[in-house]
């Protein structure tokens, strides 16, 4: 497990991490989502040892990160570093071998990464010459190239379409299957929902919320329930322990005090009229996002 642990770090006299603690556990993959700004990158540079913490550590498996653990981690930067000039190819060989790797081993693993992210017909040409998404193929291929024990990746799907997004997810994934943690931050929450397992929220350089996605849906709000009616539904305003998220003419979303009874509001609006649906909901990751991150 990778862990943050009292990390902070000011800017001259700008405080940008307080205290940021937080884990990234073997085979799961964890989204850091935050507005601009909040320290996501600051946060990984620190993991990387490219910024030194003003307090706190960075662990993996109980001990203080080393060089020749950062050595293993697999990281994409927020500034890209690929050299422009050089082909796809030629710079997976060199960053394989940069990484200690056999020229076999490098040749195999470059093979797959180019066929697995769909790289093939490029594969041969220089980086600048590649459309955005298929250079943010190879800089992921780059961060994979020395099968690297973690991975660290700062807007990895950023510039993809969806059907890159869901090749890059899956070979992703194939990381984690095999025990590889992976950290990844994101500002697409669509994304993030569907991918990860993990989520850490963060905003003006603190942890906001952490922990298990489905935990985090389930336990972060108030039971919350949608109603749809036939005619209005603004009556749920005056209902006792009702607090209304959401009113569209005839369909309302509220969320219940921990002590009324959901079967009395279905019970008040089966007494107006017919009742189209009415059951509890989970709230998105955007919701949950907006709450906390306020
Ligand atoms: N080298 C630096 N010198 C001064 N301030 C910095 C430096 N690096 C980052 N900052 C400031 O630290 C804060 C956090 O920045 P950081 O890049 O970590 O945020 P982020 O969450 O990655 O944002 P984004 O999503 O925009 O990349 C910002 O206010 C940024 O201006």
């Amino acid at each position: 497990m990778l862990r943050l642990d009292g990390v902070s770090r000011r800017f001259g006299d700008r405080q940008v991490l307080h205290e940021v603690s937080f884990d990234v556990t073997a085979g799961r993959m964890t989204g850091f989502v935050g507005a601009n700004g909040a320290g996501k990158t600051t946060s990984m540079r620190i993991i990387m040892g490219v910024l030194a913490p003003d307090a706190g550590e960075v662990t993996w498996q109980g001990e203080r990160l080393t060089r020749a653990v950062r050595r293993r981690i697999g990281y994409m930067p927020e500034e890209r570093g690929l050299y422009p000039k050089m082909s796809v190819r030629d710079q997976l060989d060199y960053l394989g071998r940069l990484h200690g790797l056999g020229r076999d081993a490098v040749r195999r693993n470059a093979e797959e990464l180019i066929e697995r992210l769909s790289l093939g017909e490029r594969a041969g040409d220089p980086v600048e010459q590649l459309s955005l998404g298929n250079q943010q193929r190879a800089q992921i291929a780059a961060a994979l190239i020395h099968d690297p024990d973690i991975l660290v990746l700062d807007e990895p799907f950023s510039g993809l379409d969806p059907i890159a997004v869901d090749t890059v997810v899956d070979v992703l994934r194939e990381r984690t299957r095999r025990g590889v943690p992976v950290l990844f931050s994101s500002h697409q929450l669509d994304v993030v929902e569907r991918l990860c397992d993990d989520l850490v929220i963060i905003a003006g350089g603190r942890i906001r919320a952490a922990g298990g996605r489905a935990e985090l849906r389930a336990g972060h709000a108030l039971p919350r329930y949608a109603l749809t009616v036939d005619g209005d539904a603004g009556w749920l305003r005056d209902e006792p322990g009702v607090q209304l998220v959401d009113l569209d003419g005839a369909h309302a979303v509220f969320e219940l005090a921990p002590d009324a009874d959901d079967q009395r509001v279905l019970a008040a609006a089966l007494s107006r009229g017919p009742v189209r649906a009415f059951g509890p909901v989970t709230p998105s990751l955007a919701e949950i996002f907006r709450e906390v991150a306020r």
